[in-house]
């Protein structure tokens, strides 16, 4: 009996309560759950209602930016030397400080510059910080041009026609609005192209040290090299500069090597590669792929692969490579290397950026025998390609 009694009360003991408490958890459990399901879409929801407003009004910070480059604030307080008042700024930039000080609020606001309170010595100041420094007009960290290029109105009036271009019901987006190419149209406006080549040397100047920085002994052994497509020569003259060793040939359109600059060890040299490249040990080619689609860049690969020496030469290719598994330590150059591929839909006719796969593809067809690739800290990778 006992035995009985106490296996009733082990029983009771052991397994009542936990059948209950069972029931119990796993009934709590499901309310749990959906309570922070419910609360989880409730969340989103009152997100979603704040952040679509950055679709109303995404297109203002490019704007503020743009007229904070354009009236030289960074420049200004750059000069001062030192954090300035409001009407120091005012005075300096010729400009009423009512409206000024607005503009101020959402650079702030944006933590583009930094306000310093009043104190007993004196009134707030506004003072540079590191991304003001990009909004300089010249120097070796000014993303100025690039950010007035993409602000202009020849870059934005291609963007209304994104939506007929993916839905093929007029001709690539910048040929429909400006009636051309967008190197036609360069060719045609000479201020345009100059716009084009400062920009593309303010990416220059952050690529090419990512690149040195990373792989330098890419460019061992190497004596010759050409930058097919190389603008202005910033991206040849940083090489150079990292390497003495090489002696450079600076080659793109001629309307563009006409006015690109003076370096030693590098020779300018104007032309078509579509037609051909000056011979080298190596080429090099920094954003020049991604303007083209896949037929153009075999043709272009294949002109760059006779320019090179069959058994040691190599082509280096300076562009991004989509990653299509959105690494999360990424995230922020991911996002650019996607906003890259937007802005090759509007402004170029069959340019897209390109994921490893793609890559590999249009190697191979230009005959490539083997390729790496090497991330680097910047929006592009370093791919070489060898015969
Ligand atoms: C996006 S820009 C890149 C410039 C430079 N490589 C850089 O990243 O700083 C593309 C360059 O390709 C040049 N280009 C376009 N068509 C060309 C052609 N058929 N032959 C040679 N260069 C060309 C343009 O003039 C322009 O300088």
């Amino acid at each position: 009996m006992l035995s009985t009694f106490d296996s009733n009360l082990f029983l009771q003991i052991t397994y009542t309560p936990k059948t209950l408490g069972q029931t119990h958890t796993h009934k709590d459990m499901e309310d749990k759950q959906s309570r922070e399901l419910r609360s989880e879409e409730e969340e989103e929801e009152e997100h979603a209602k704040v952040d679509v407003w950055k679709y109303v009004f995404g297109f203002v910070e490019i704007a503020v930016v743009k007229c904070a480059i354009e009236l030289g604030i960074a420049d200004t307080i750059e000069s001062h030397g030192s954090p300035m008042t409001l009407l120091e700024l005012s005075s300096a930039l010729r400009c009423d400080p009512s409206p000024l000080y607005r503009i101020m609020r959402v650079l702030v606001h944006l933590k583009i510059f930094k306000e310093k309170p009043a104190t007993q010595l004196g009134p707030k100041v506004f003072a540079q910080t590191p991304l003001s420094k990009w909004l300089l007009k010249s120097g070796e960290t000014s993303m100025s041009a690039l950010i007035l290029l993409e602000s202009s109105p020849v870059m934005l009036a291609p963007w209304h026609g994104l939506s007929a271009r993916i839905q093929g019901i007029s001709n690539p987006a910048f040929e429909a609005v400006h009636g051309e190419d967008v190197w036609s149209y360069a060719k045609a406006n000479p201020d345009h192209s100059k716009l084009i080549n400062e920009a593309m040397a303010c990416d220059a100047r952050v690529a090419v040290p990512a690149v040195i920085e990373s792989c330098l002994e890419v460019f061992k052994g190497i004596a010759t090299i050409v930058d097919v497509g190389g603008g202005d020569g910033t991206t040849l003259r940083l090489l150079v500069e990292a390497c003495p060793w090489v002696q450079g040939i600076n080659f793109d359109l001629p309307h563009v090597v006409s006015v690109a600059q003076e370096c030693d060890h590098i020779k300018n040299v104007g032309g078509d590669m579509f037609d051909s490249v000056p011979k080298a040990d190596a080429v090099i080619m920094k954003w020049v792929l991604h303007d083209w689609g896949d037929d153009e860049c075999i043709r272009i690969l294949k002109k760059c692969r006779e320019a090179i020496p069959e058994n040691k030469g190599k082509v280096i290719i300076v562009e991004a490579v989509i990653d299509e598994k959105d690494e999360k330590e990424d995230i922020k150059l991911t996002n650019v290397r996607l906003m890259l591929d937007m802005v090759m839909m509007a402004h170029t006719n069959t340019g897209k950026e390109r994921t490893l796969k793609e890559w590999g593809y249009v190697l191979g067809e230009a005959g490539f025998s083997r390729h790496t690739i090497t991330p680097i800290h910047a929006v592009q990778s370093v791919i070489q390609a060898f015969p």
